[in-house]
């Protein structure tokens, strides 16, 4: 799974403050603590291996709820980030900026082996100061198993 993924960034969680979020938050910690990185080529990625725990009625699969809490906290961590990289500031530095998931559509393509890793990229668009739209597929062993178009919508900081 080539991502391009630069390692020796720091992940945009382990930049966030204060976010206690099941999928994302490094502070929560019975959460799933993804961690999502640029790309070289623009786009966002993230690699998550399940628990067997996380699984689907078959053990064999990732349950589909755990994929969307991937791929969304993926997605929103994601238009949080190009938010700060737009406004010329690296993640947390002044005023917090906060997404949260306006809308979210997920094509489920292909049951997910639990026991290989996910691949996630998203790519943004930034639609107007307040809206980002991701799309973000989730990727195991090369193959493309799920799709999410996903609306951020910024919101104050106290949200
Ligand atoms: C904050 C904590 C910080 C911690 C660190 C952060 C870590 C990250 C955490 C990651 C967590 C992981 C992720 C999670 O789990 S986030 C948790 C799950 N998400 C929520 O609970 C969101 C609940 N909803 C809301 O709070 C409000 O409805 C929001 C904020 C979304 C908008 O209500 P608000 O009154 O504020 O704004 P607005 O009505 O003026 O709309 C603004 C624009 O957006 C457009 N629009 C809105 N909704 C939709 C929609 N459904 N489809 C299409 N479009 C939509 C709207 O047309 C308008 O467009 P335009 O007319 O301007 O063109």
């Amino acid at each position: 799974m080539g991502s391009g993924m630069q390692d020796i960034e720091i992940a945009f969680q382990d930049q966030l403050q204060k976010n206690h979020c099941f999928g994302c938050g490094a502070d929560n910690d019975q959460g799933l603590k993804i961690k999502s990185y640029w790309a070289d080529d623009g786009t966002a990625v993230c690699r998550f291996t399940a628990k067997p725990h996380h699984c689907a009625g078959p053990t064999r699969y990732l349950n589909g709820g755990i994929m969307a809490t991937l791929l969304d906290c993926h997605s929103i961590c994601s238009a949080i980030a190009l938010a700060y990289r737009t406004e010329g500031r690296a993640i947390s530095e002044g005023e917090s900026i906060a997404f949260v998931t306006g809308s979210m559509d997920i094509a489920y393509k292909q049951p997910v082996p639990i026991d290989s890793p996910v691949l996630l990229k998203a790519e943004l668009e930034s639609l107007s100061p307040r809206k980002t739209r991701v799309v973000c597929r989730l990727f195991s062993e090369d193959n493309l198993c799920a799709q999410a178009d996903v609306l951020a919508v910024r919101v104050p900081d106290n949200w």
